[in-house]
């Protein structure tokens, strides 16, 4: 397993100041971002553990099932200074702070993030879109890529799909609204959900662990996403990397 922790650290960081992390990699095995509108881009990540859904498909599980994982064994508490001092560490400059969902801890992300930019980097939040960023997340330097998962991923879109959260990510001008799919029903519904929520812009993105599913559904919904005027992304990991855990 390639998932390498935060190096020269404190092995466990006091509360008030620290976040509760599944991993960080990109430093010792290099990575690209592989979703999304920097997809190829060298980057680093940090996965906080931690989530406000329970998806069936969710493929980071270890960040939140608890029936399945042991939460002592998948997250340790790391102080911001020990995270930027990693990110400092690597000259790559974008950094995806993934989860779980990330923004279960936003207040204590918001000096991690000015830490990030002073060091000179930039930052990409994955997010379910369902927790209103606030105006201290909102920064230059900072990118919100936001998925709203669908009842076809096995979650109830009354928890799923929070207006008023999808309404701040618009506001905030900083935000793609990156779709996982996997038929042309999930099209429909994310047109549905664009018009109400006049979410833009729409990106597309297969679900899938493996390169023939990728290629596979990259096929059936391509020309769904092209008449729309929609984007598309692949998973660049799964095919690069074989979904790796730590790339
Ligand atoms: N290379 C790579 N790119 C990613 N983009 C988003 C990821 C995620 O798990 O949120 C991810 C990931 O796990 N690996
Ligand atoms: S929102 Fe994302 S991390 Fe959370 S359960 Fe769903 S797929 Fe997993
Ligand atoms: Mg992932």
């Amino acid at each position: 397993m390639t998932t390498t922790k935060p190096l020269n650290l404190e092995p466990e960081a006091a509360e008030g100041e620290s976040l509760i992390v599944a991993e960080c990699f990109g430093t010792e095995v290099p990575t690209f971002q592989g979703e999304g509108p920097s997809c190829g881009h060298p980057a680093l990540f940090i996965r906080l553990s931690r989530c406000n859904l329970t998806c069936t498909r969710c493929d980071t599980k270890y960040t939140w099932d608890w029936s399945r994982f042991d939460p002592h064994e998948e997250s340790t508490r790391q102080s911001v200074a020990g995270l930027v001092a990693w990110a400092s560490s690597s000259p790559v400059e974008l950094v995806v702070i993934t989860g779980g969902e990330p923004l279960i801890q936003q207040a204590r992300l918001v000096p991690l993030v000015r830490g990030l930019i002073t060091a000179g980097k930039r930052i990409e939040f994955e997010t379910n879109g369902t927790i209103a960023p606030t105006p201290e997340l909102v920064a230059d330097g900072v990118r919100f890529n936001v998925s709203p998962k669908l009842a076809s991923f096995g979650v109830k879109e009354t928890k799923s799909i929070v207006p008023a959260a999808l309404e701040a990510f618009v506001a905030s001008g900083r935000a793609a609204f990156k779709f996982v799919a996997s038929t042309v029903d999930d099209l429909d519904r994310i047109a549905e959900l664009a018009d109400a929520h006049r979410l833009a812009p729409v990106w597309v993105m297969p679900e899938g662990t493996t390169p023939e599913v990728i290629t596979a559904t990259t096929r059936v919904l391509a020309d769904g996403v092209a008449a729309r005027h929609w984007h598309f992304t692949i998973r660049l990991h799964v095919l690069a990397f074989a979904d790796a855990r730590g790339r």
